[in-house]
């Protein structure tokens, strides 16, 4: 069987169907051009079947029920235990049992033209995409490319590891059945989230870390998860690394660690990072080194060590730049370099002063998280360490969120903590961390003042109700002084 080709030209190529590439075809097409996306598994990338949405849905029964059971009359209501097959039941439906044709039906309706298959740079502004069945599509675009092909599980080089089938996010993020004993490497937010779902579904989980829990946030906010993960029966082993693993012949694993420890379980979870999916993209024919991740410039154009590529025709957006390795951040980069890439083409000059319309300010300035823990953390901006280290002078205000009447409404014995990270010059905020029961939504409060540079003393007149947990913002407020 010979297989065939084709060719199209359209204005804009974008490699890679996640939430970025689809927002990035989707702004650009809403600004007069055509765009083709690729897709090699399915549209919708790794958040809608392997990340964020499944995993979501495998944490959400066991927060609900331990809402309920802080709360004497609601926890005698509710006496069962969790059902994990019932978990898993709505898990299913929130990756749209791994079934695309939703998101396609969404592309088609956006006047996006999907090519499926793997796509590759070839040239100037050329993408060549090979399908399953080996028929290629040779891909033009007049204007730009865009890598937003992701990031994919990083497997440490730890002997014997690759060879002992482990789990990566895909493999917790659409598990079947609960493993009764559940080791983790990594303790990061993956690792957090995965020992906080599958502890509450039963499974014995250790975890083991090189680094405090949850390096990436305020310190306190990863004692307050390791505290509660302890009471869920989580073995935790911090600032130790497993050596060596192995997969015996009746199935188990043994990691023997650096603290001198050995665990045995049926399962190992790797969640130490992730790699750009960028080793068979074509990068050798733009003089870049494939499996690199891309670094771009403010326009999100990449660009080597020199400086930006030939005439600033590829664009690389959402994980595969390193810059958030977040959702929301890399729709964020999507709409500002969909619209960029629109006004170019129409020969308008892009605004890329701070926080103009072209320009992703927030990656480097109020990069917003939630962390799906119980307690959950909330983030934005800085924390007092990178403050410190931005140059800013630094006035940091911390609160015990048990003292705010709507928490201790929300749940007895209630238990969290938020801190306020200050700009002592500009009397602004910078930065905002919070963790405790339910508080990821307060976390947009917070965006809004760290975004909108919102001076302290106007931020007084901003008055919570009462008695919601927001009263937060006046107690941080009392204790930082109006006369500060
Ligand atoms: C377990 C887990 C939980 C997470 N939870 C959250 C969360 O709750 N909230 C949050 O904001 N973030 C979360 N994240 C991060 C989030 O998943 C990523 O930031 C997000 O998926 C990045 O989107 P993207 O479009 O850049 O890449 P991806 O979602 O990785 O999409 C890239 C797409 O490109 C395709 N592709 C790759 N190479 C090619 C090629 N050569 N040709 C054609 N197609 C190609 C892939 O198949 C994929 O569909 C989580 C991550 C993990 C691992
Ligand atoms: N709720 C959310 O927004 C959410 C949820 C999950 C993942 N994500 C994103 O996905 C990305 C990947 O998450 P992740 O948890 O895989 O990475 P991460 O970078 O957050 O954490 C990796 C952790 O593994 C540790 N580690 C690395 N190598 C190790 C080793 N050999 N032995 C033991 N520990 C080791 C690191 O010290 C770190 O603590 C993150 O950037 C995160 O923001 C977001």
């Amino acid at each position: 069987m010979t297989s065939t080709s084709q060719d199209l030209t359209v204005d804009v190529i974008v490699v890679g169907a996640g939430p970025t590439g689809e927002n990035v075809a989707d702004r650009a097409v809403q600004g007069g051009l055509t765009a083709a996306i690729v897709e090699s598994e399915l549209v919708g990338g790794e958040c809608s079947y392997w990340a964020c949405m499944p995993t979501k849905a495998l944490l959400r029964d066991a927060t609900a029920l331990r809402a309920a059971q802080a709360l004497p009359a609601a926890g005698q209501a509710v006496t069962g235990k969790l059902d994990p097959a019932a978990v898993f039941a709505r898990r299913d439906e929130f990756a749209s049992k791994w079934d695309d044709s939703g998101q396609v039906d969404w592309l088609n309706g956006a006047g996006i033209t999907l090519v499926r298959g793997h796509g590759r740079i070839t040239g100037t502004r050329a993408v060549t995409v090979t399908a399953a069945d080996g028929t290629t599509t040779n891909l033009q675009a007049r204007h730009a490319v865009v890598v937003a092909t992701g990031s994919s599980a990083l497997i440490p080089p730890i002997p014997g590891l690759a060879d002992a089938s482990p789990w990566t996010n895909r493999e917790a993020a659409g598990a079947k059945s609960v493993p009764g004993r559940l080791a983790i490497i990594g303790g990061g937010v993956v690792g957090a989230e995965m020992a906080t779902a599958f502890s509450s579904l039963g499974s014995q989980v250790t975890l083991i870390s090189r680094t405090r829990l949850l390096p990436g946030v305020e310190p306190f906010a990863g004692e307050y998860v390791a505290d509660a993960l302890r009471t869920y029966g989580v073995t935790l082993h911090l600032d130790a690394g497993a050596e060596e693993v192995r997969r015996d012949d009746a199935g188990e694993v043994h990691l023997k660690l650096s603290d001198g420890t050995e665990v045995t379980a049926d399962e190992v979870l790797v969640a130490t990072g992730r790699v750009p999916n960028t080793k068979d993209i074509g990068l050798e024919h733009v003089g870049l080194e494939p499996g690199s991740w891309l670094k771009v410039d403010d326009a999100l154009a990449v660009v080597d060590d020199d400086g930006q590529l030939e005439d600033g025709w590829l664009y690389a957006a959402g994980d595969v730049n390193h810059r958030a390795l977040l959702t929301h951040h890399g729709k964020y980069q999507a709409r500002a370099l969909g619209d960029l890439i629109a006004a170019r083409a129409r020969g308008d000059e892009p605004d890329l002063s701070t926080w103009g319309r072209h320009a992703a300010t927030a990656d480097e300035r109020a990069t917003t998280q939630v962390i799906f823990t119980d307690p959950e953390v909330v983030a934005v901006g800085h924390s007092a360490e990178s403050a410190e280290k931005a140059g800013i002078d630094v006035g940091v205000i911390d609160y015990d969120l048990g003292s705010v009447a709507g928490a201790s409404l929300h749940a007895d014995g209630y238990h969290g903590k938020a801190r306020m990270v200050i700009d002592e010059q500009r009397k602004t905020i910078v930065g905002f961390t919070a963790v405790g029961p339910d508080t990821a939504e307060l976390l947009h409060a917070a965006t809004i003042a760290v975004v909108g540079e919102v001076p302290l003393d106007r931020l007084w007149h901003a008055v919570p109700a009462y008695p919601t947990v927001s009263e937060i913002w006046l107690r941080l407020l009392e204790t930082a002084g109006r006369d500060r």
